[in-house]
């Protein structure tokens, strides 16, 4: 392997990351970019291994021996400091973080996001260990525009939504909507990385992800996770058309997000790794503020790519409307519009996302039918016990 170069020319130096969540959608894509294009070691720390089994087995891989799975919950394993004191840089993906679970199992969400997520600042801070922790863009809540009258000129203007690592104010609902219990576990943990960076010198990145999505994410209900489980909505929408079932529109579909394709976003968290002066005591927008559309057009999209890669026919009607009381339950509330400002990305790793959104549905749908749609059909003609 050529000696890679960091985006001042230095050479870059093989080092050892610890990684936490390793085995999730994420953590996954990370370790294969790490294992294929780089020199790095690979402590992957996990609960689950099902989605980074093709990297550790067989042992005949290119990089055995660069790449460790340690079946570890960091909730309780006295192992984790010691794993992080071997490691050069400490990458925290492990958390609870689907919409579904936020209102419904709000104290595990709030565990999951701040409290275990404690002791892995502190390692990293007493040993002076680098820390790369995965936040959310969900820290922002709602935008201020959302607030305006709904014919107020105002909502055009940017300044009402565009979201600013250092400028845009963090607006959630009130406590009895536990939907923003996520989102401010999540803000609290960014606020004790950056105390400790202010009072005690710890070498930090935050990354808040926009909407990443493609191959892995998340399970298919009733294949590779609970039945009654609900991923996230790239997961629930492929369930749907997979099973030829309308996709759930929740409170009409109205809500806008920006997508990013899970590779075009890899590729900045690699040079977050590996450009430590640029990267290090910065908040980090990662998404693609070019792949804006309303969870609607999403659906739309979605059901016309998969007719597309399946050759199935869509269905007269694919969409329906849910309530999101019918849908996630009491205390559910919505970001409305997510457009991250990529000023402070741009200037400091100079990254651009480059894939379309039709073109990563392309490719990510083409994955989940040639992935799973086998095992639906089967399930599918199974007699129900009665
Ligand atoms: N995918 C996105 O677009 C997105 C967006 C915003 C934020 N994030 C953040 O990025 C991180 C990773 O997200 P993801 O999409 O890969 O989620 P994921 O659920 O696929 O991955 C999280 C992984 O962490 C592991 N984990 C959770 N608790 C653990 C524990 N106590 N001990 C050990 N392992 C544990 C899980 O088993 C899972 O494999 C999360 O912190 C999430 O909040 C993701
Ligand atoms: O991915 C992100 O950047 C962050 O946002 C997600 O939150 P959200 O975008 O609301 O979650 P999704 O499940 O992807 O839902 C997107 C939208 O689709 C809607 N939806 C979801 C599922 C469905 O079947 N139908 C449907 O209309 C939801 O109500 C929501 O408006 C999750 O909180 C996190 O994974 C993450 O922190």
């Amino acid at each position: 392997m050529a000696t890679r170069m960091d985006l001042d020319g230095q050479p870059i130096k093989p080092i050892t990351i610890c990684m936490i969540g390793a085995g999730g959608f994420i953590g996954s894509h990370l370790c294969e970019k790490l294992m294929s294009e780089t020199p790095h070691k690979v402590l992957a720390l996990d609960v689950y291994n099902d989605k980074i089994k093709h990297l550790l087995e067989p042992d005949s891989l290119p990089w055995a021996g660069r790449i460790e799975f340690h079946r570890i919950n960091i909730k309780h394993d006295s192992r984790l400091e010691g794993l992080i004191k071997m490691a050069d840089l400490t990458i925290n993906l492990a958390a609870i973080c689907t919409p579904a679970d936020y209102n419904t199992r709000p104290l595990d969400t709030i565990y999951s996001n701040f409290i275990d997520a404690l002791p892995v600042v502190k390692y990293c801070s007493e040993n002076n260990k680098r820390l790369i922790h995965f936040s959310t863009c969900e820290v922002y809540g709602k935008t201020i525009g959302c607030f305006l009258p709904k014919d107020s000129p105002l909502r055009q203007d940017p300044a009402y939504y565009v979201l600013k690592e250092d400028d845009s104010p963090c607006i959630f609902g009130p406590i009895e909507k536990q939907r923003w219990s996520y989102a401010c576990a999540k803000q609290l943990i960014e606020r004790l990385i950056y105390a400790e960076g202010a009072e005690n010198g710890l070498e930090f990145t935050i990354v808040r992800p926009f909407n990443w999505i493609g191959p892995r994410m998340d399970f298919i209900p009733g294949i590779d996770g609970p039945s009654e489980g609900v991923p996230r909505v790239l997961a629930c929408f492929s369930n749907n058309l997979l099973r030829g079932e309308p996709l759930k529109l929740v409170d009409g579909g109205q809500s806008q997000r920006t997508f990013v394709y899970i590779k075009d976003a890899i590729e900045a968290v690699l040079l977050m790794i590996e450009n430590p002066q640029r990267a290090n005591g910065h908040i980090f927008n990662v998404g693609n503020p070019n792949n804006e559309v309303t969870v609607r057009q999403l659906a739309e999209m979605m059901t016309e790519v998969y007719s597309k890669v399946s050759g199935v026919p869509a269905l007269e009607k694919p969409t329906v409307d849910v309530s999101s009381k019918e849908f996630y339950g009491e205390g559910y509330d919505d970001s409305d519009k997510r457009i991250p400002d990529m000023t402070i990305i741009n200037k400091q790793l100079g990254w651009n996302p480059k894939t379309s959104l039709w073109d990563l549905l392309e490719s990510t749908l083409t994955y989940q039918h040639r992935t799973y749609a086998e095992a639906i059909k089967k399930s599918m003609a199974k007699p129900v016990a009665s």
